[in-house]
């Protein structure tokens, strides 16, 4: 199937309720509008400036302090909190949703997401866990634009018994964002996301604390001299601690797995470099650079990632 970047087409939602108007609920606010996907924007969120910021911003019609009074009458809705609020949510917007609602989320993380949120949710409503794999460092209702979705996987994790023709639905909402949508179980997008993406941001964490933490090193020298790789890192590491928090909170099993495995690996690098053994470096160094063009060969039809851009993971879906 085709995504659709930048065409506006007919509406196929009449209300899209956004739980949470941060980064990824302003965006889907932008994308939504420039493609004409759906009637009107309803939001909620418990911190008063953000309902303020995202009225005036013109991202939603209105907002409410309630998730339960946003939901009324959508017929789509969006979790878009950081994970460890989907439980309180689900709990409170399950007896006020409308008879055939979609309810999907955003959430870097999935099995706990429909652990969560499942349980919650009344016959005759739709539930389709969901993950947009794109975003950027910043946070809030300003931080959101249009094209984050362009081009970048939407991956989604419907159960067994889900409904066929709200699955489509919900796949031509976020192709007509503008991503191209993959299916997959929970359980397996949480280990694929744990090594390619929450690992990662660990890794980032650390390594500036670590960094800064050094006693000839000041917190100063950090930024100042933080050029190429260690200056993505800073970058990361700038990622907002409440959603990311909850991230490993909520994907404990998978991430101890990968993170054991990471830390074989390095083990292996640092035995290599304690006894000058320079051709498993240089071995293991080419086996990593081959993976790296390897994507990009196997991307070649593809517009290359764009590093000026504000999306700034360069994961991009297949362009068909
Ligand atoms: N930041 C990123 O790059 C990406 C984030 N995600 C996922 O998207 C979700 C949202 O992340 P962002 O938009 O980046 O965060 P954000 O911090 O920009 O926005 C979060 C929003 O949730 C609201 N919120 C907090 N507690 C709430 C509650 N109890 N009820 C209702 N609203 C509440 C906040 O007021 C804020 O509007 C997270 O679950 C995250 O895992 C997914 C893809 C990328
Ligand atoms: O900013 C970056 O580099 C990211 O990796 C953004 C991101 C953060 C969390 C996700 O679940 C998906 C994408």
């Amino acid at each position: 199937m085709e995504n659709a970047v930048g065409r506006a087409g007919e509406p196929i939602f009449k209300r899209l309720a956004l739980i949470g108007v941060g980064l990824i609920g302003s965006s889907i606010s932008h994308a939504a509008r420039r493609a004409g996907l759906v009637g009107d924007i309803v939001g909620a969120s418990p911190t008063p400036g953000t309902r303020k910021r995202a009225e005036e911003l013109g991202l939603v019609a209105k907002m409410y302090a309630e998730p339960a009074d946003a939901v009324r009458g959508a017929d789509l809705v969006i979790l878009c909190s950081p994970v460890g609020t989907y439980a309180d949510i689900a709990k409170t917007i399950g007896p006020h949703l409308e008879k055939g609602a979609i309810v999907s989320d955003v959430g870097s993380v999935k099995s706990a997401a429909v652990r969560d949120i499942a349980p919650h949710m009344p016959q005759g409503v739709h539930f389709i866990a969901g993950h947009p794999v794109a975003g950027t460092e910043q946070s809030g209702p300003d931080a959101g634009f249009a094209e984050l979705f362009d081009g970048r996987w939407c991956i989604l994790t419907p159960g067994e018994d889900v409904d066929k023709s709200a699955l489509a639905k919900l796949q031509e909402f976020w192709q007509r964002l503008g991503s191209e949508v993959e299916i997959m179980s929970p359980e397996h997008h949480d280990m694929v996301l744990a090594i390619t993406s929450h690992v990662p941001h660990l890794i980032a964490y650390n390594i500036v604390n670590t960094a800064a933490h050094l006693e000839r090193v000041t917190d100063k020298e950090v930024i100042k001299f933080s050029a190429g790789g260690f200056r993505d890192f800073t970058r990361i590491a700038a990622s907002d601690p409440v959603m990311w928090r909850d991230v490993f909170l909520n994907n404990k099993e998978a991430v101890l797995e990968m993170l054991g495995r990471f830390s074989e690996d390095l083990t292996a690098l640092q035995r290599a470099i304690r006894f000058g053994d320079g051709a498993t470096l240089e071995k293991l160094f080419s086996e990593a650079r081959a993976i790296r063009r390897g994507v990009i060969h196997a991307n070649q039809d593809t517009p290359q990632p764009d590093f000026g851009r504000r999306a700034t993971s360069d994961a991009k879906a297949p362009q068909r």
